[in-house]
């Protein structure tokens, strides 16, 4: 029989590395080009608009009756003003997609970025039969591949470049796509086109792809190879000889706070500053020991596509994630963690005495 969400785990795989692969295109050919600064002071580039359109694009011919919530939305790339770019993202996609036999036209692009505007929450997953299927109008029948016996619906996650301050910089990023039924993270895929493949040999080939699903273990391989090599977090065993990883933006979590609980674990190594998704993966494989998200603002509420794949790829290394209150991450409530405060990330050994150091520092905060 096969493992479970074998499907999912493949075309997960493969769309994530068909996404890295519009991301370095944009980097190498393009040199990012126009900016769009959203709402919230953060950038999205011609990169995360076509990445997340070729994931969602894969994903829906796969699984059309999956709900997706995905970080991208087309609000800035409507309109006239958006043109150029809006072009840019339509051929960047196509180039991508053509070979497999998709040609989007510009509606379609901004439809298939919009499917990512799901609320998100604690819904299962539901089944159609092919007879329930029949009776819808023929719109809604067109998404599927004819004589399906059975449509199943999820609801995934994707951050289509999480880091992109790191991309923008040519540093780390990754493309981050989870599977979440009932609340829970089933699988997580995680594609960073500038880790190294070896952290032990760091000026090696890059673009490694980290995958887990719940239960069956954590793994990586190289985007130029299929085999896959088990990972596991590291085996330090006292925090005080432990490295522990961070955002490289203070404004994403407080670096001096990690200053103090470091000082109060006994660390004397320097953190590891290193944008995005790929802090989890490194966790995951051993290359250093704590990741700590420390929040900055009270009003700060975590997003989801953060979180979801690095979060199940730690757990199946052999690491536990809590929230800086010891809480589980509680991915039932919608886009955001509005119950959960940061992230603390670790071998299982070590998360107590972490965690305590970190109440204890943000304890003296409220107190000061
Ligand atoms: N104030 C604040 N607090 C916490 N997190 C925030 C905040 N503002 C933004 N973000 C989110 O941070 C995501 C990038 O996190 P990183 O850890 O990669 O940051 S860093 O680049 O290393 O500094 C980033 O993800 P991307 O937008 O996908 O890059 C944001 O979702
Ligand atoms: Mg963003
Ligand atoms: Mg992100
Ligand atoms: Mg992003």
């Amino acid at each position: 029989m096969a493992a479970a969400f074998a499907q999912e785990r493949a075309i997960a795989i493969h769309a994530v590395l068909q996404a890295s692969k519009v991301c370095q295109a944009v980097f190498h050919k393009l040199v990012v080009g126009p900016t769009v600064i959203k709402k919230d002071k953060s950038p999205v580039t011609i990169a995360d608009y076509s990445a997340q359109a070729v994931v969602n694009t894969i994903l829906v011919e796969h699984f059309p009756m999956d709900p997706m919530v995905a970080e991208e939305d087309t609000k800035d790339l409507r309109g006239d003003e958006s043109k150029v770019m809006r072009s840019k993202v339509l051929e960047l996609a196509n180039e991508i997609l053509a070979p497999e036999g998709h040609n989007l036209t510009e509606e379609k692009l901004l439809e298939s970025i919009d499917r990512g505007n799901y609320a998100g929450g604690a819904k299962g997953r539901t089944y159609h039969s092919a007879a329930r299927i029949s009776s819808w109008p023929p719109e809604r029948r067109s998404y599927f591949p004819p004589l399906l016996p059975l449509i199943s619906t999820g609801h995934w996650t994707l951050d289509p470049i999480d880091g992109t301050l790191g991309f923008l910089r040519g540093d780390q990023f990754a493309v981050c796509l989870a599977l979440i039924i009932d609340g829970e993270v089933q699988l997580g895929v995680m594609g960073c086109p500038n880790l190294p493949v070896s952290h032990l040999n760091p000026e090696g080939e890059k673009g490694c792809l980290f995958v887990a699903v719940k239960n069956q273990g954590a793994f990586q391989r190289a985007f130029t190879s299929s085999t896959e090599h088990r990972i596991s977090v590291s085996s330090v065993h006292s925090p005080h000889s432990a490295t522990f990883c961070e955002s490289v933006e203070a404004s994403h979590s407080s670096h001096d706070d990690a200053a103090r609980i470091a000082a109060r674990l006994g660390i004397t190594r320097d953190p590891v500053r290193m944008d995005s998704q790929a802090k989890y993966c490194t966790i995951a494989r051993g290359a250093a020991d704590i990741y700590l998200r420390l929040p900055v603002s009270a009003e700060y509420q975590e997003k989801i596509w953060d979180h979801a794949s690095g979060s199940l790829l730690v757990t199946e290394a052999g690491g536990t994630v809590t929230d800086v209150n010891g809480q589980p991450l509680n991915f039932t409530v919608g886009r955001v963690f509005p119950r959960n405060t940061g992230v603390v990330a670790t071998p299982a050994g070590i998360h107590a005495e972490v965690l305590s150091a970190v109440k204890a520092v943000l304890a003296e905060n409220k107190r000061d």
